[in-house]
């Protein structure tokens, strides 16, 4: 029989007549799978590939809202999912095609995460299964979420956790992240008699911190940046209302900028450790891309303070520059390594940012993919670039210099074990209070740990901030 229509056209055969037509991918999907794939395949940021992808897109406000949260869900949450998946699978995720386990996971997210509603998450997983897979790609896409919809997300939580683990096991689980972080979280929190609160952190790191602004002193004013809520501790953030910061004229012009409340802080722990002297010379030793830095030469420019910059690479140099320009007179910006700095400029600098390279464990809330790529491997090449960059920088102190050695994680290894073996070598340098400094600096007291050698561990649970940890060194008269 001919499938000729009376119109000329072709009628399709009965079989394609019956099959349902392909869900069509929402561009938010489609945009949080590229962005998911990008970070899996080629290390891409996801924090830094979503933008530029949301902007080619077009994506309207709620539709990026979307793709964000579908984004960085479901990267935040893989750890869970992928034991959630090899359930309903019958088998470990590393007997799964990558893309098809990037869309199993996407649709894991929507089904057990969201209010996305069951039929669209399956069937438009299918459809990218279609896209990226082969044939029976689809089939078994289909078959594995099919089983998840038939049971609610409390149900699969208890099914993963019903396994007998060790107490860091179910945790690493249960919010997500790798076992050894989950370790050297608890290890930092019981440094400072605080290990019950290592579900709330873990919890904290799964959600998206507010975004906090910086009003740069001397050139904006708090009022110009001040949101719905005020900040809590520092004493020139603002914290944005949900809108976007660049339509703000100050953030507009670059005197105020996006900054975490703790980095702030960090940045005021030495520019406001004592008074200022005019004529200081200030050093921020590892600077880029330049948060602090900038921060740093606003102080410095109030009080007559000559700052430089120093950082190793140079495209993260020039961002300094780019930072910096928003001062009338702004700073030199060195690239070198900070290994060689300390000899070459032995004993010039009151005042010195050790803001140095680590992990960035203590800021997971920001970069959902971090947690799965860094490796306990990196720890001691961490660990002993710090020490190096810390006795460089404590040899270019000034006699009654102040050095401020600052992480962005909480790792022990990275933070009080680096000070300690540094110390341990240098008779001529003491540990300054770096609680009480902070205490004449926030608007409120920081609720601190018991930890008693005056560092600060802040914490995203408890400060709203990431985990920075501040120590502030003096080298003798
Ligand atoms: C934690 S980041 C600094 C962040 C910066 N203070 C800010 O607030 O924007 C550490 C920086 O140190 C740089 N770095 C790494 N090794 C270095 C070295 N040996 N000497 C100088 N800078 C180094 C990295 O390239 C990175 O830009």
């Amino acid at each position: 029989m001919s499938n000729q229509h009376p119109s000329g056209r072709i009628r399709p055969a009965r079989s394609e007549q019956n099959r349902v037509a392909p869900a069509r991918i929402q561009p938010a999907r489609r945009v949080a799978y590229e962005v998911i794939t990008a970070v899996r395949r080629d290390d891409a940021y996801a924090n830094l590939l979503l933008p530029v992808k949301l902007e080619r897109a077009r994506l309207g406000a709620q539709d990026a809202a979307l793709a964000t949260e579908l984004t960085y869900g479901t990267l935040r949450q893989q750890g869970y999912y992928d034991a959630v998946i090899e359930l309903a699978a019958k088998r470990p995720t590393s007997e799964i095609d990558e893309a098809i386990l990037d869309v199993l996971r996407l649709g894991v997210h929507q089904l057990l995460s969201m209010r996305v509603a069951a039929h669209a998450a399956v069937d438009e997983s299918v459809s990218l299964a279609r896209e990226v897979g082969s044939r029976s790609a689809t089939g078994f896409v289909n078959g594995v979420l099919r089983t998840i919809t038939r049971s609610e997300p409390d149900e699969w939580r208890a099914r993963v956790m019903a396994a007998p683990r060790t107490d860091d096991e179910r945790l690493s689980l249960e919010f997500s992240h790798p076992v050894w972080i989950v370790r050297a979280f608890r290890q930092a929190l019981a440094a400072e008699g605080r290990e019950e609160e290592l579900e709330a952190l873990l919890e904290a790191d799964n959600f998206a911190p507010k975004v906090s602004l910086v009003a740069l002193p001397g050139i904006a004013k708090v009022s110009e940046i001040r949101g719905e809520r005020a900040s809590k501790y520092s004493p020139v953030a603002g914290v944005s209302d949900g809108g976007d910061p660049a339509l703000l004229p100050a953030v507009h012009e670059g005197r105020a900028r996006v900054q975490d409340e703790g980095s702030q802080l960090a940045a005021l722990a030495l520019s406001r450790a004592r008074p200022i002297e005019p004529g200081e010379r200030w050093l921020d030793l590892c600077a880029g891309p330049g948060g602090k830095a900038v921060l740093l030469a606003a102080e410095a420019a109030l009080g007559g303070v000559t700052l430089v910059a120093n950082e190793i690479t140079p495209a993260r140099a020039q961002l300094v520059r780019n930072a910096l320009k928003v001062l009338p007179e702004p700073p030199q910006v060195l690239v070198q390594d900070g290994r060689e700095l300390g000899e070459q400029l032995a004993g010039q600098f009151d005042r010195i940012l050790l803001d140095a390279p680590c992990t960035g464990l203590g800021a997971l809330r920001r970069r959902p993919e971090a947690r799965w790529r860094k490796q306990p491997k990196d720890v001691p090449d961490l660990s002993a670039l710090q020490t190096q960059l810390l006795e460089a920088g404590l040899t270019a102190l000034k006699p009654g210099g102040i050095l401020a050695y600052v992480t962005c994680s909480p790792h022990l290894a990275e933070t009080r074990a680096v000070v300690g073996s540094v110390l341990k070598n240098r008779t001529d340098v003491r540990r300054l209070d770096a609680v009480e400094v902070l205490s004449g600096v926030t608007k409120t007291p920081l609720p601190l740990g018991d930890g008693d050698d005056g560092h600060v561990q802040l914490w995203p649970h408890r400060h709203g901030t990431d985990a920075m940890f501040i120590a502030l060194l003096q080298r003798d008269e």
